[in-house]
């Protein structure tokens, strides 16, 4: 059956890499990771930004893995949603679990970050998802649900299509242990019948749902066939040449 959505193989870097090793990435990314069934987007640290849009073939796009929620000012050790796109690349990963779990960054600042990205003209990555505990409380919905909501209360109807959501559940984020693609399917399809009733049934079939947390070359196919996963945020198999048969599994 043709996909309902265009597939999409994010590639989040976070804080790898060194010149060196990027440019071994960025060859196999232009030899092998262009596929017009397939939209690619790579995110590498932010002071590799530019260096990595001048190398990468157009067709494949770059994103910044976070940024504030103003144009500039006295916000030390930040970037401007402004400035990723000063350098030519039109995407932002938001709310990532590490960013919430580690920077503590609430679902309110996430949601204005949201609100900013869209409004300067970037594309959005935001991501949600429960930890362990939250999971084994039979409290996943109520979690994600909470935090969608403090992501489209700042998405106007015209904006929906640059968002792309990420759903990465916190325990099977670099541990090996991948949601199965009945656990994926599950929440995804959770996800689509809420933002038909809390957004519109439009936005809820076109939207772009991707699953995160330890894909491999090995799992890839069975989660891609599962209708509600329209794609991957990958870690770790994103800076191997593990991620051109990520980036396939969208095109069977
Ligand atoms: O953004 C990507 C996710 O955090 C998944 O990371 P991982 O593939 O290393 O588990």
């Amino acid at each position: 059956m043709p996909r309902q959505r265009k597939f999409f193989a994010g590639g989040n870097w976070k804080m790898n890499g060194n010149k060196k090793g990027i440019d071994d990435i960025i060859h196999f990314l232009n030899a092998d990771c262009v596929d017009p069934n397939v939209e690619v987007v790579v995110a590498p640290p932010a002071v590799y930004l530019e260096y990595v849009r001048q190398k990468l073939n157009p067709q494949i796009g770059v994103a910044g893995q976070n940024c504030y929620k103003v144009a500039s000012g006295a916000f030390t050790g930040d970037i401007s949603a402004d400035m990723i796109k000063d350098v030519s690349c039109n995407w932002v990963i938001l709310g990532h679990s590490e960013r919430r779990n580690v920077f503590g960054e609430s679902d309110k600042l996430i949601g204005e970050k949201v609100k900013y990205a869209l409004s300067v003209g970037l594309n959005v990555l935001p991501c949600i998802g429960e930890k362990l505990e939250e999971r084994e409380a039979g409290k996943t919905e109520e979690v994600v649900f909470r935090q969608m909501q403090a992501i489209i209360d700042n998405i106007s109807p015209n904006e929906w299509n640059r968002v792309v959501i990420a759903y990465e559940p916190v325990w099977a984020i670099g541990t090996g242990k991948n949601a199965t693609p009945e656990q994926a399917q599950e929440v995804h399809k959770g996800l689509r019948n809420w933002l038909s009733k809390k957004v519109s049934s439009e936005v809820a079939e076109k939207v772009r749902i991707l699953y995160g947390g330890s894909v491999t070359a090995a799992n890839c196919n069975d989660l891609a066939a599962k209708p509600d996963i329209d794609g991957f945020l990958v870690g770790g198999a994103s800076l191997k040449k593990d991620f051109i048969t990520i980036v396939k599994s969208g095109s069977k």
